[in-house]
């Protein structure tokens, strides 16, 4: 029987993993994310979610990785992670009022398969007042997340209508990968 390895540090993606019965361990991949940024956002984060699954299928050749990564693009630029409070403010403001997109790759590597895909989901905020966003930030939710936010916490009252795979914009389009894994021989 195969194992399951997860490449990933985020809490959320392995919440998911485990919420849909798979059986897994984590090894998040250490190495420096690079890209692109004169890529289009799908091409980035399909190769940034390769580049993580690459990294750490090298080391269990046998098993059956997992690497996914999220972002968010509004106006043609890409918001990954704020580094600090200001830049979470800044694009907050940006979002606030408007739809974004936000990109999620996945690639699952194995020795027999290689499946890589890309999910997009459209995201409107609510308009959002100076206060707002300086209380939000105050929670400390925007420092680990593409775009400042959170929708799974606090960050679900920014939101006022998402089209598309509420889980891929949490970080991992759980049912696509679930599918993905059985094409690898992993069964639930
Ligand atoms: C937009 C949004 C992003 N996010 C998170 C998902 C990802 O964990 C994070 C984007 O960073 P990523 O670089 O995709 O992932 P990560 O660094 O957390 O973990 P790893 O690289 O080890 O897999 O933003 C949410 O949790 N909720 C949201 O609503």
């Amino acid at each position: 029987m195969k194992t399951v390895v997860l490449a990933s540090q985020s809490p959320r993606r392995k919440e998911l993993l485990t919420q849909a019965g798979i059986e897994f361990t984590v090894q998040p991949s250490v190495k420096e994310e690079i890209y692109d940024p004169a890529e289009t956002p799908d091409n980035i984060v399909a190769s940034l979610a390769l580049q993580k699954a690459e990294e750490v299928f090298a080391q269990h050749p046998e098993a059956v990785v997992i690497g996914s990564d999220t972002m968010v693009a509004i106006d043609g630029k890409m918001l990954g992670k704020p580094k600090d409070e200001e830049e979470a403010a800044r694009m907050l403001k940006q979002l606030s009022g408007r739809t974004h997109q936000v990109h999620t790759g996945a690639a699952i590597l194995s020795k027999e398969d290689r499946t890589v895909f890309t999910e997009t989901v459209q995201v409107t905020f609510y308009p959002l007042t100076e206060s707002e966003i300086n209380t939000y930030i105050q929670s400390k939710e925007p420092a680990d997340k593409a775009g400042a936010y959170g929708i799974q916490g606090l960050g679900a009252v920014l939101v006022e209508r998402i089209e598309g795979d509420y889980f891929s914009i949490v970080g991992l389009p759980v049912a696509k990968v679930v599918r993905a894994l059985k094409k690898h021989g992993i069964q639930l």
